[in-house]
C-alpha cells in the first residue's frame, strides 16, 4: 500500500508499509485526553519494580563481567573469582583507568555523531510504521543498510589496500584494546540518552508506552516512558528506530572487524587468520547485514510498535549488542581454535539451516502484515479485526522465528571450541530472552486477541491448507464484480491460470476486461469476498440450448484461493450461480473441467451431482488467423 501522505521537508513521498487493519484503538472523533490516551500500566513485567530495578543495575554489571571474565590478559575464564580478595588497589586503579579512558570516550561520541550523519545525509525512503493509538503513523528514514555498506566500505578500503593494510589493522586493533574504555563510553551515552528521554516525556505531552507509565520511576526508566521519543528539534529523527539498528549493530560488525584484525596482526597476517574467525565474521555479518537491510521489518517488531524506549532498549541497543554479541569473535581474537573441514561445514550447515527458519517465517509475517503475501497463506480472522496467519511457519509453530534464531545462536557459539562455556553465554542469554518474549508476547496477544489467540495455537503440525473451520463462511459475501475489481479477476485468471498448467496463456488486459465484461457485458462476473479480499470468482455468461429452447448458463471460470478451499466457497458460488440460472430461466449449467483435475471432478460430481459429457469433444478456432480462415469460405 503507497499513500502520498506528506513526507518530511525536502522530501517527496512517504511509503506504508503497513496494513490497515492493525488499528487497535478506534480513532476518536473528538481528541481524547492525555489521561484517556495513556493509561496507567501495571508494573507486572520483569516482576514489578524491585525486578525491574535490579536488572537495571545487573545487566550493566553482566557486560563488564564477561570481559572481566574473559579476556586475553587473565584468560578465560579468567580466574578474577578467585582473586578477588587479592584484589589491591593497583588493579582497581588500571582498571578504572582503562574504563574511563578519555580517548575511547571521544571515539564513542565521534561514531554516534557519525551515525546521526549517515542518516541525516545518506538517500533514504521515508516509510510509515503502524498506526499508533492516536491514529497517527510515525515515519521512518530507511537508510541504516547504506550506513552499513559505507562504514564497511571504508575499512575495507584501508584493510584491502597494501598502503594503508597495516595501519589499517593497527587501527582496528586499537578498537579491540580499548574495549573497556569503548563499553564504558557506550554506557554513559544510553544512561543519559534514557534520562533524556524519560525526563522529556513529562513535558511534551507525547505518546507513552502502554507498559511504561506505571507512575513507578524505576520500572518506567527500565521499560521506556516515552513510546516514540524525538528530539525537541527533529521530528523526524526517531530515537528508538535509530538506536535499534545503527550505533549499536553497526558498531556490533566494526568489533568484530577488529578482532579479526587483533588475530591477524597476533597469527601474522590476514591470511593465517582461522577458519574459526572467519565463520564468525560470516555468520555475524549475514545476520547484520540481514538486519539492516530488511530495516523496514523492524517497525512491525515489539520493539519498535509496543515498547517504550527506556534504558532496557537503550543500554540494550547501544552496549549488549554491540559488546556481548561480539564475544565469540573477541575470544577469538586472543583464544585461536581450528575447524576442520567437515567441523566448518557442519557450522556453516547449521547457520543455513537457522537463517532459512528465522528469515522465511519473519518475511511471511511481514508480508502478510504489509498486504504483499504473495503464498496466499491461510489465516483466520479475529473478533480484533486483525488476521492470524494459520498456515506456513506460523502454522507449524507460535515463534518459528525465534526457533530459528536460536538455531544460528549455536551457529555462532560452535567456532569457539568446547574449552570454556562462556563462550556459550549467547545462546543461554538468548533462550532466556526470546522465552521472556514468548511469555510476553503471548500475554499481549491474549489481551488483543481473547479467546482467537488461544484457537490460533496450531503448535502442532497441519498441514496447510486444512483449516475450513477457521473461516466462517458466514462471513463471506458474493458479490457482483464491478469495474474496481479489475485487477482482483486478472489476479484469479492468472492464478487459474497457473493451476492450469498454462501460466503464459492469459493475454487478458484490464482494458480488454472492462471493455468486454463491463461494457459490452459480453459476460458477468461474481466475486466471493472476505471483507474486502477477494477469494474467489465465478465467471460466467449465457449460451442457448436448441433442444430445450432455452438460454443456458456456462460458467468459463471458477476459482478459489489456495488457501481458502475447503471451506464451501466453491458451494457458495455455484448456489448464486443457480439462483441466477433460475432467476434468467435457463435450462442447464454447464462448464468444462480438465481431465487430469481430478479433485474438481470428484466435488462436481459427488457434492453437486453434474453429469459428464463425456461423449462431446471440445473443438476451437482461436486467433484472428484461424477465424479469418473462415471467411475464405465467402470468396
Ligand atoms: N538477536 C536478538 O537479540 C533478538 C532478535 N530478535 C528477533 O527479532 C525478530 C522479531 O521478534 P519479536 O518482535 O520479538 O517477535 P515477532 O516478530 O514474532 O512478533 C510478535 C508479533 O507478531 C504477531 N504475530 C504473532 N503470531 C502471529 C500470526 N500467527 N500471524 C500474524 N501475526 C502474528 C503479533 O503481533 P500483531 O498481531 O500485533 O502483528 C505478535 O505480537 C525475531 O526473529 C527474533 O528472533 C528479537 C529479540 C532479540
Ligand atoms: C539484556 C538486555 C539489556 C536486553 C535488551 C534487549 C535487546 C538487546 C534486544 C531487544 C530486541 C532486540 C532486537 C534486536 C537486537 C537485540 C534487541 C535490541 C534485533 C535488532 C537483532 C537483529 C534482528 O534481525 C532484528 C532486527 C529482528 C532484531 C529486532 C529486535
Amino acid at each position: 500500500m503507497v499513500s502520498s501522505r506528506p513526507a518530511p521537508p525536502g522530501h517527496k513521498t512517504v511509503t506504508t508499509v503497513t496494513a490497515s487493519t492493525r488499528i487497535d484503538i478506534p480513532l476518536h472523533p473528538a481528541k481524547p485526553s492525555y489521561e484517556t490516551m495513556n493509561p496507567r500500566s501495571a508494573a507486572v513485567e520483569f516482576m514489578g519494580p524491585l525486578g525491574a530495578g535490579a536488572i537495571t543495575l545487573t545487566t550493566p554489571l553482566f557486560a563488564y563481567l564477561l570481559y572481566v571474565g574473559c579476556n586475553e590478559r587473565l584468560g578465560c575464564p579468567s580466574p578474577f573469582a578467585e582473586r578477588l580478595y587479592t584484589v589491591d588497589a593497583n588493579d582497581v586503579a588500571e582498571l578504572v583507568t582503562r574504563m574511563l579512558d578519555w580517548k575511547a570516550h571521544a571515539i564513542y561520541v565521534a561514531w554516534y555523531a557519525y551515525m546521526v550523519l549517515c542518516w541525516r545525509v545518506l538517500p533514504g525512503a521515508w516509510v510509515e510504521g503502524t498506526v499508533l493509538r492516536n491514529g497517527k503513523k510515525q515515519v521512518y528514514k530507511i537508510n541504516a543498510f547504506a550506513t552499513l555498506l559505507l562504514t564497511t566500505g571504508l575499512i575495507l578500503g584501508l584493510l584491502i589496500n597494501p598502503a594503508t593494510s597495516s595501519k589499517g589493522q593497527e587501527l582496528l586493533s586499537w578498537m579491540y584494546d580499548r574495549w573497556l574504555g569503548l563499553l564504558t563510553a557506550a554506557f554513559v551515552v544510553s544512561l543519559l540518552q534514557a534520562i533524556a528521554v524519560y525526563a522529556q516525556s513529562f513535558t511534551t505531552g507525547e505518546l507513552l508506552a502502554l507498559g511504561g507509565n506505571s507512575g513507578n520511576f524505576v520500572y518506567d526508566f527500565w521499560m521506556g516512558r516515552p513510546l516514540n521519543p524525538t528530539p525537541p528539534s527533529a521530528p523526524y529523527f526517531d530515537i528508538k528506530q535509530f538506536n535499534e539498528l545503527r550505533p549499536g549493530m553497526i558498531l556490533w560488525w566494526v568489533l568484530d572487524l577488529a578482532c579479526l584484525c587483533e588475530q591477524s596482526i597476533r597469527l601474522g597476517g590476514l591470511y593465517r587468520v582461522t577458519a574459526s574467525m572467519w565463520c564468525v565474521l560470516l555468520m555475524h555479518g549475514v545476520y547484520i547485514f540481514d538486519a539492516l537491510w530488511n530495516e523496514t521489518s523492524v517497525l512491525t517488531t515489539m520493539d519498535i510498535t509496543t515498547d517504550g524506549f527506556g534504558f532496557m532498549l537503550s543500554f540494550g541497543d547501544l552496549v549488549w549488542v554491540p559488546f556481548t554479541y561480539s564475544l565469540q569473535a573477541r575470544y577469538l581474537a586472543f583464544h585461536p581454535t581450528f575447524l576442520g573441514r567437515n567441523g566448518t561445514l557442519a557450522i556453516l550447515a547449521l547457520e543455513a539451516v537457522g537463517y532459512y527458519i528465522f528469515r522465511v517465517s519473519n518475511k511471511e509475517k511481514n508480508d502478510f502484515r504489509s498486504g504483499k503475501d504473495k503464498k496466499n497463506l491461510s489465516f483466520m480472522k479475529t473478533k480484533s479485526g486483525s488476521r492470524l496467519i494459520t498456515s506456513g511457519w506460523w502454522g507449524r509453530s507460535r515463534h518459528p522465528n525465534y526457533m530459528g534464531d536460536w538455531i544460528m545462536a549455536w551457529a555462532w557459539c560452535l567456532p569457539t571450541g568446547f574449552s570454556t562455556p562462556i563462550t556459550y553465554f549467547y545462546v543461554v542469554y538468548f533462550a532466556i530472552l526470546l522465552l521472556h518474549r514468548q511469555m510476553r508476547d503471548d500475554h499481549a496477544c491474549t489481551e488483543k486477541y481473547g479467546e482467537d489467540w488461544k484457537e490460533s495455537d496450531l503448535t502442532i503440525p497441519v498441514p496447510a491448507p486444512a483449516h475450513p473451520s477457521i473461516m466462517s463462511i458466514d462471513e463471506i459475501q458474493v458479490v457482483p464484480a464491478t469495474e474496481q475489481d479489475i485487477p482482483d479477476i486478472l489476479r484469479l485468471i492468472q492464478e487459474l491460470a497457473v493451476y492450469e498448467k498454462e501460466p503464459d496463456a492469459v493475454t487478458a488486459t484490464p482494458e480488454l476486461i472492462k471493455e468486454n465484461v463491463f461494457e459490452k457485458k459480453y459476460a458477468e462476473c461474481l466475486l466471493a469476498k472476505d471483507g474486502a479480499e477477494v477469494i474467489g470468482m465465478a465467471l460466467y455468461f449465457f449460451s442457448f440450448s436448441t433442444w430445450l429452447g432455452q438460454p443456458g448458463l456456462y460458467l468459463e471460470d471458477l476459482y478459489v484461493s489456495p488457501s481458502r478451499r475447503n471451506a464451501g466457497v466453491g458451494k457458495l458460488l455455484f448456489g448464486h450461480l443457480g439462483r441466477i440460472a433460475k432467476q434468467r430461466k435457463c435450462g442447464r449449467i454447464e462448464w468444462r473441467v480438465l481431465t487430469w483435475n481430478e479433485p474438481s471432478i470428484a466435488f462436481y460430481e459427488k457434492r453437486l451431482g453434474a453429469h459428464p459429457q463425456n461423449e462431446w469433444l471440445g473443438e476451437r478456432l482461436e486467433g484472428d488467423e484461424e477465424i479469418g480462415r473462415l471467411e475464405e469460405f465467402l470468396q
